[in-house]
């Protein structure tokens, strides 16, 4: 048993925007319970170490968060502060996602030194990005652009950039808010345009599910609009069996008491981008998800999705 005065321990990576989110979390924590001592773990975890491979061919956003798992469940840490789009849809036994922490803003955004929006690039320009839904999107928008895979964090990838590797780089505007270069954006990508990764922009916390101490602390911390959309947006991935990176795009609004979720699944080479959409009550925000995943696959999503993962 953790004694009621012990320090909150929180496990995370050490890449520039893992330690913003867990330093947020640390202060709000903080904020709502005078007295609480909470400390950082900080881990490298596979995914920060195998860089030079695609994500999906070594086991996908996995990687990024089984080591912050494994210290959970030793007791090593009592919680894991992640960014949501990166968490699998499923969690380990004993391991839940607690709590979803208010959304930053949810767009792509367009990056570049030179060009100030996406239908300002010339023919040809070179692209930097690494997600497969932001290529689809691309491609099916602009087929003559020339898109070339960008890995490592938000500074990795600025750097290369700044290098002259490429004219412009997608990022999540989210990341670059937090990191305090707001500049950096120089247009926001509508989700009409790129709709977003489920859960881009939100953080959420996992801790053990038997841990009543810390989900005590936790609860303050709950976000309960961005909870409603996010769980719709996860639902639709994990009923399409999107746990590896695949090019599928979720996205959901709150209309007063409604949902509108928005689904995407596209071919890499952009020859095929399946859309389809929702609304319904926000107490059914993940049957609608399941809802919306069914119509995708009746579309052909199926066939798709097994070709990206070469089944
Ligand atoms: N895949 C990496 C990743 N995971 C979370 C963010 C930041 C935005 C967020 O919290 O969703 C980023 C960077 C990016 O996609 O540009």
């Amino acid at each position: 048993m953790t004694e009621h005065n012990a320090p909150l321990r929180i496990a995370t990576r050490k890449s520039a925007l893992a330690l913003w989110q867990a330093e947020f979390v640390k202060a709000q924590l903080e904020k709502f319970h005078p007295g609480l001592v909470v400390e950082l773990v900080p881990m490298t975890t596979q995914g920060d170490v195998i860089l030079d491979t695609p994500l999906a061919k070594i086991g996908g956003k996995g990687l990024f968060v089984k080591e912050l798992e494994q210290a959970m469940l030793d007791g090593r840490a009592d919680i894991a502060v992640h960014s949501m789009k990166d968490v699998p849809v499923e969690f380990p036994e004993g391991l839940a996602l607690h709590t979803i922490c208010e959304r930053e803003d949810p767009r792509d955004a367009f990056v570049s030194n030179t060009y100030s929006a996406l239908a300002e690039l010339p023919q040809g320009a070179v692209v930097g990005t690494s997600s497969l839904r932001r290529q689809c999107q691309i491609r099916a928008l602009r087929p003559d652009l020339e898109i070339r895979d960008l890995r490592g964090n938000v500074n990795t990838r600025l750097a290369k950039l700044d290098a002259g590797e490429y004219d412009a780089i997608i990022l999540a505007a989210a990341g670059l808010i937090r990191l305090e270069m707001p500049e950096r954006i120089r247009a926001f990508i509508e989700p009409e345009v790129s709709l977003p990764a489920n859960g881009q922009g939100a953080v959420g916390i996992e801790c053990r599910i038997d841990d009543e101490r810390t989900k005590a602390l936790l609860a303050p911390l709950e976000h309960t609009e961005t909870r409603v959309r996010v769980n719709a947006e996860r639902a639709m991935n994990r009923r399409l069996e999107g746990g590896c990176q695949v090019p599928i795009g979720a996205y959901a609004l709150l209309e007063n008491d409604q949902v509108w979720l928005r689904g995407l699944v596209g071919a890499v080479d952009g020859s095929q981008m399946l859309t389809a959409q929702i609304k319904g009550a926000q107490s059914d925000a993940e049957s609608l998800g399941v809802q919306l995943a069914e119509t995708l696959l009746g579309m052909g999503a199926d066939k798709i999705l097994a070709d990206v993962y070469g089944k």
